[in-house]
């Protein structure tokens, strides 16, 4: 197989247990290179356990996770984040007394060392996610939809691989979510390989090439967005349980 068509990630029986829960429960996955896969699933399926055992900090109880076919399982997230893959998290982490340029720019310090290169990676980072206008506004006069957008350009201020999204939608307005989703919609083509847990199915459903379904820490189907939403048992397992969250359907 050649590297093109390799997979970026293989997930091989990847198995993470909290004292007696299975959070993950031997998942096997492929993420191929230049796509964006959805992780979707009800609360507690085990997605952001997952998102943590890739980006790192979360061992694996047993199996296997590769990265451009080293064995990266059960690595600290500083290693993860030199190899090339970058995440966000569900509460927005930012420092908020701070420009969004600056923390754009701690991020692109722990790549950068010199102070003109970290200015040029968070320059870039902005710009890519479309978030150059404001950059000098201190975080705190910024709405939910900017703080994501910094959020994501902290992760592109790594000059990531694999960006791996967790639920960037939550809390923004019908209209912040199509702009989002037009954002993440163009980073792939510029060599990036994007993974998104997301409870929204209009997200869902415009913007991922492929799904993936957990249930109860498992892997329940995965495959294209239209035939997975389909299926009875993934409306059953998500979508008849799901928080309302999809209302912008
Ligand atoms: N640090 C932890 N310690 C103990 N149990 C945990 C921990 N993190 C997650 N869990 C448990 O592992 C399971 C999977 O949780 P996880 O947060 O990965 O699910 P999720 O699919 O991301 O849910 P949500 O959509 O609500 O964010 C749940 O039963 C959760 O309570």
């Amino acid at each position: 197989m050649s590297a093109v068509s390799s997979p970026l990630l293989q997930v091989r029986g990847a198995t993470v247990a909290f004292g007696g829960v299975l959070a993950v429960n031997d998942v096997s996955l492929d993420v191929m290179r230049g796509e964006i896969l959805g992780i979707v699933g009800p609360n507690g399926a085990g997605k952001s356990t997952l998102f943590g055992a890739i980006a790192g900090g979360v061992p694996l109880k047993s199996g296997t996770i590769e990265l451009n076919g080293e064995d990266v399982s059960g690595r600290r997230a500083s290693y993860m984040s030199h190899r090339g893959v970058a995440r966000t998290f569900q509460k927005v982490r930012l420092f908020a007394s701070m420009t969004a340029e600056e923390n754009v720019l701690v991020a692109a310090r722990a790549h950068e060392r010199s102070s003109a290169g970290a200015n040029e990676r968070a320059a870039e980072a902005l710009d890519r996610i479309g978030f150059l206008a404001n950059r000098r506004v201190p975080v705190s006069g910024l709405s939910l939809a900017d703080r994501k957008r910094i959020e994501i350009a902290r992760g592109l201020a790594a000059k990531p691989t694999l960006l791996l999204l967790d639920e960037m939608m939550n809390g923004l307005t019908v209209e912040e979510t199509d702009a989002l989703i037009e954002a993440i919609r163009s980073l792939p083509s510029e060599g990036l390989t994007i993974m998104l847990v997301e409870h929204v199915l209009q997200v869902v459903r415009s913007l991922c090439d492929r799904l993936a379904v957990l249930h109860h820490g498992q892997l329940l189907v995965e495959g294209d967005p239209a035939h997975v939403l389909s299926r009875p048992d993934v409306a059953e397992a998500w979508l008849g349980r799901a928080t309302g969250q999809e209302g912008h359907e």
